[in-house]
């Protein structure tokens, strides 16, 4: 589809390693000025990257704050290529009339399968066992073994992937209960229970699978943690800010926990090669990994795809089918038509302002698609005109007060 404006002027950032895949979509559908970059970038150089970036792709490290998004002046669209969003912000985004993609399930098996793999492994007390092991060390024995057979995994947030950890635990005989803030529908022989002090009580392993939220911040701290049970584990493949690390490191080392594993961490390194520093190092009871839940290579191919392809479709078609901050519409293409996007905020009048615009001109309107959330309103028209009066009208839209963001699309 030829667009307006060019794409080979179009910029795409791409941060913190993304799949090739991403970059061969782009590629295939057009987009040659793409800057790719290993890692996170820090803050002062981020703020000079996406200044003239129309696209920006990250993953669960790069923070785009408010600040961060000042500075971003052609900024049109946002790839999250992982599951999470809470890096950007995203009601700022919103204002600023830039939605968010991301890929809400590309990576879900993959984090499903290593926690039930670490529920195994803590069970069987394999950190510990390994640990000697290393250090010349040979404790062949039961005590403090057990098989996943028959225990209870208790998880907290039931949704994706939640879920098919409860499905895989099941394959393996495990006992699943689930705490979640919403009414869910409960997969195989799974059980919700009424609180989450019941799901502690009652469980031999605990998985975290929140979002980071302002209600989930901090939610399991040292309370949560007594009331597990006495030699109970724990895993947090979620964010690190759910849990309280200084807290459960203590509860490790007075032997209350008898094992975690670890993926996510309040800070975080920016990249390969900074140091990790955590409280729960040195504690061989526990895994650490760094945060790669939903690193493995299928997982990441297919988000390459996926949120690039997202990104693609709202910069070609003007379709926001499935953004997490932005009103949804799924376009048709009309390629006999211009199409025009206004981007308002959500006040009263701005709909009658935009069709003044068009009452009283000589072209005909052949589609329109209205689509509003509480910030923001989305309107696509697609009129029969020349380039000049497509340019002409945009101008007229782009002063309606209260507007956000005008394109000719094509
Ligand atoms: N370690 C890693 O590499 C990865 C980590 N993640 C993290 O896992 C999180 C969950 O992912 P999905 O299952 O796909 O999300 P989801 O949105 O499908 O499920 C989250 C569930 O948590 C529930 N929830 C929200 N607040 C809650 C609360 N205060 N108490 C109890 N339940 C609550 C929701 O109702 C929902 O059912 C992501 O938001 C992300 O932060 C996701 C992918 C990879
Ligand atoms: O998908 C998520 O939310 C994750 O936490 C994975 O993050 P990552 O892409 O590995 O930085």
């Amino acid at each position: 589809m030829q667009t307006s404006f060019p794409k080979e002027d179009i910029k795409v950032l791409l941060l913190e390693g993304l799949s090739a895949t991403a970059v061969e979509n782009f590629r295939r559908a057009g987009y040659s000025q793409i800057e790719l970059h290993a890692k996170s970038l820090p803050e002062a150089e981020l703020k000079e990257r996406i200044a003239d970036a129309h696209i920006i792709g990250l993953r669960s490290r790069t923070q785009l704050t408010a600040d961060v998004l000042s500075h971003a002046k052609r900024l049109m669209a946002v790839g999250c290529f992982c599951i999470g969003t809470n890096q950007v912000d995203l009601v700022e985004a919103s204002k600023l009339g830039i939605p968010v993609f991301n890929a809400p399930y590309s990576n879900t098996r993959s984090v499903a399968e290593l926690v039930v793999a670490e529920a195994i492994m803590l069970l069987r007390g394999i950190p510990h066992k390994n640990a000697q092991c290393h250090v010349g060390g040979w404790d062949k024995s039961a005590v403090g073994s057990y098989e996943a057979r028959d225990k209870v995994l208790g998880i907290i947030g039931y949704g994706h992937i939640g879920t098919q950890t409860g499905v895989l635990a099941e394959g393996l005989g495990m006992r699943v209960l689930f705490y979640d803030i919403e009414a869910k529908l409960a997969m195989g022989n799974a059980h919700a229970v009424a609180s989450l002090d019941e799901l502690l009580e009652r469980s031999d392993v605990v998985t975290l699978h929140v979002p980071e939220t302002p209600a989930t911040k901090m939610m399991f701290g040292r309370e949560q943690l007594e009331k597990m049970r006495k030699g109970s584990m724990l895993i947090n493949a979620s964010r690190g800010s759910v849990v309280d690390i200084e807290a459960l490191a203590e509860a490790l080392k007075s032997g209350h926990l008898s094992g975690a594993a670890v993926d996510v961490f309040p800070v975080e390194p920016k990249g390969n090669g900074e140091a990790f520093v955590s409280p729960l190092v040195g504690l061989d009871n526990v895994i650490l990994t760094p945060h790669i839940g939903g690193s493995t290579l299928e997982a990441q191919d297919n988000i390459g795809v996926e949120v690039s392809s997202k990104l693609i479709r709202y910069s070609d078609n003007g379709s926001t089918l499935s953004a997490v901050n932005f009103p949804e519409v799924s376009l048709p293409e009309h390629p006999q038509s211009r199409r025009l996007l206004h981007i308002h905020r959500n006040v009263p009048g701005i709909l009658s302002r935009i069709n003044d615009v068009f009452s009283g001109e000589n072209v005909n309107i052949n589609a329109q698609f209205l689509q509003t959330d509480a910030q923001v309103g989305y309107v696509v028209i697609d009129v029969s005109a020349d380039e000049a009066k497509a340019n002409e009208l945009k101008a007229k839209l782009a002063a309606i007060p209260g507007t956000l963001r005008t394109r000719i699309l094509y």
